[in-house]
């Protein structure tokens, strides 16, 4: 499998090629080439069967021959063997026709777990054959970057640079991120939001010299390899409730859209989806944008759901491609549009295919801590509020019947006890730390802290990398 740039102008890589890169030299974001498919029958046969092979049987097309397949294998079945539950990504049942989909029992309570345990292998073992180092580069409002630290922690080949906004990210998110005492990790609390660090990463992959002397890898979504892991819950899920006989909703907290994308992809390599619904907080760029067609920066407002404080979408710009036709030329306008301006409108074609499979609505602090309360008392559940704000909008949805009659399943991003504040303020319940985690809190932790300036984040960097100067990857 080859995969291309949503911009166009950038070289076509093959699969570990992409995976190292992370952003496609010309800004753009790299896609597969084409869609594999997976035929009914295929789907079908993954109800019932362990995680790791449907995960293998997803992985396979988008690796082709890169990786070996008795080494994806054996990566796939240690990564998903870090998950506290056998099943690794559970259903629980909280409505007549509605579903959580619990993707919070890996090493950091998040979703990321879920592609950050596979990718970090994948990267190693690249980097391993090729007698390569890299320095990884990413910007988090609260999960990525744990995760990421829980997953590269004491790796030899790689040094992991997290940029978190400095005041943004919960006492328990922050701790994770700060008290590995692993050498190669570097914690940094930027004055700023999370758009802000997520632009620094992007303008230190745009300094080609700096990437180039760094070696500069991405583990933000924009690196394929996060989206092409998050696609097998998609089938697991869907699978387990009868697809594909029977189409399935989806409901996903979103912030940066990766997660989201994923279910797109899915469905581009067949999966019967009857919707894809996204579910803001305040934060609703992404639900204006799907009912005005008008893109549009605001403020970022801080909010009980920290790590969806997000303006700036980075894999919105996937979809643009996909839902043009894969017309790069457009997004290279549009994006340009955006930094230039602020904002873009979508070409009506474009926004009424979007239309076709997405749906979006948004949740306020106080329909979030209602339905933290609400779903504890009907259902003796507790609710993260990132997964609070997706069932609200999943509720919505079901109510109007937008679902069309469908068993809808929303994406449990987190586990509550990431987030006990809010959780407790909602609810009246502070929910315990699972033991793994016990003593989290009285770590020692060890972080700098910078301005959001690239010139002394790169200087803070280039001090730190291990990475011999060898030239751009490109
Ligand atoms: C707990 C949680 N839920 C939802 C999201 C949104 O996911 P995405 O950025 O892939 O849209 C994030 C991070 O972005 C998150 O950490
Ligand atoms: N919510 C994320 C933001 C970064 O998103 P990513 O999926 O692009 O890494 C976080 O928790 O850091």
């Amino acid at each position: 499998m080859k995969y291309v740039s949503t911009r166009g102008e950038a070289p076509v890589l093959g699969f570990a090629d992409a995976l190292l890169k992370g952003l496609a030299a010309d800004g753009g974001l790299y896609v597969p080439q084409s869609w594999p498919q997976l035929s009914p029958e295929t789907i079908e046969g993954f109800a019932g069967r362990p995680y790791a092979d449907v995960a293998e049987a997803v992985f396979r097309p988008f690796v082709g021959d890169d990786i070996p397949a008795d080494a994806l294998r054996a990566m796939i079945d240690e990564a998903y063997g870090t998950f506290a539950h056998p099943a690794v990504a559970p259903l629980v049942q909280i409505g007549p026709k509605h579903f959580v989909l619990e993707l919070f029992h890996g090493p950091t309570l998040a979703f990321k777990d879920v592609a950050m345990q596979l990718i970090a292998r994948l990267m190693d073992h690249v980097l391993e054959e090729r007698g390569e180092r890299a320095t990884i580069v990413g910007a988090t409002s609260g999960d990525t970057g744990g995760a990421a630290i829980a997953a590269f922690a004491g790796g030899e080949r790689t040094d992991l640079f997290i940029l978190f906004p400095t005041g943004r990210v919960s006492p328990v998110q922050q701790r994770q991120m700060t008290t590995s005492g692993a050498g190669n990790v570097h914690a940094v609390a930027v004055d700023g939001h999370f758009d802000d660090c997520q632009a620094l990463v992007k303008s230190m992959f745009a300094d080609r010299r700096f990437a180039g002397e760094v070696r500069l890898s991405g583990v933000n979504s924009i690196n394929w390899g996060r989206i092409m892991a998050q696609i097998v819950y998609y089938f697991t899920a869907a699978a387990s409730l009868g697809a594909p006989r029977r189409k399935i909703a989806f409901t996903v907290p979103t912030g940066n859209f990766g997660d989201i994308f994923a279910g797109f992809a899915a469905m581009r390599m067949g999966l019967p989806v009857e919707k894809l619904v996204i579910a803001t907080n305040a934060n609703d760029i992404l639900a204006r944008t799907l009912a005005t067609g008008r893109y549009e920066k605001g403020d970022v407002h801080a909010t009980m759901s920290p790590s969806m404080d997000i303006q700036v979408s980075s894999n919105f710009e996937r979809l643009i491609f996909e839902a043009s036709g894969r017309d790069a030329g457009l997004v290279r306008r549009l994006m340009s549009g955006l930094s230039q301006s602020g904002g873009f409108d979508l070409p009506h074609e474009v926004l009424a295919a979007m239309r076709e499979t997405f749906d979006a609505g948004a949740s306020d602090e106080a329909a979030t801590a209602t339905t933290i309360a609400r779903v504890l008392k009907a259902n003796a559940y507790l609710l993260d509020p990132h997964t609070a704000v997706g069932v609200h909008v999943a509720e919505e949805m079901l109510a109007s019947d937008a679902a069309n009659g469908t068993a809808m399943i929303t994406l449990g991003t987190a586990h509550p006890a990431k987030f006990p504040e809010a959780v407790k303020r909602a609810a009246g319940i502070e929910p315990a730390l699972p033991p793994a985690h016990a003593g989290l809190m009285e770590r020692a932790e060890r972080f700098d802290h910078l301005p959001a300036d690239l010139g002394a984040i790169e200087d803070y960097i280039r001090a730190r990398t291990r990475a011999e100067t060898a030239g751009d990857r490109t």
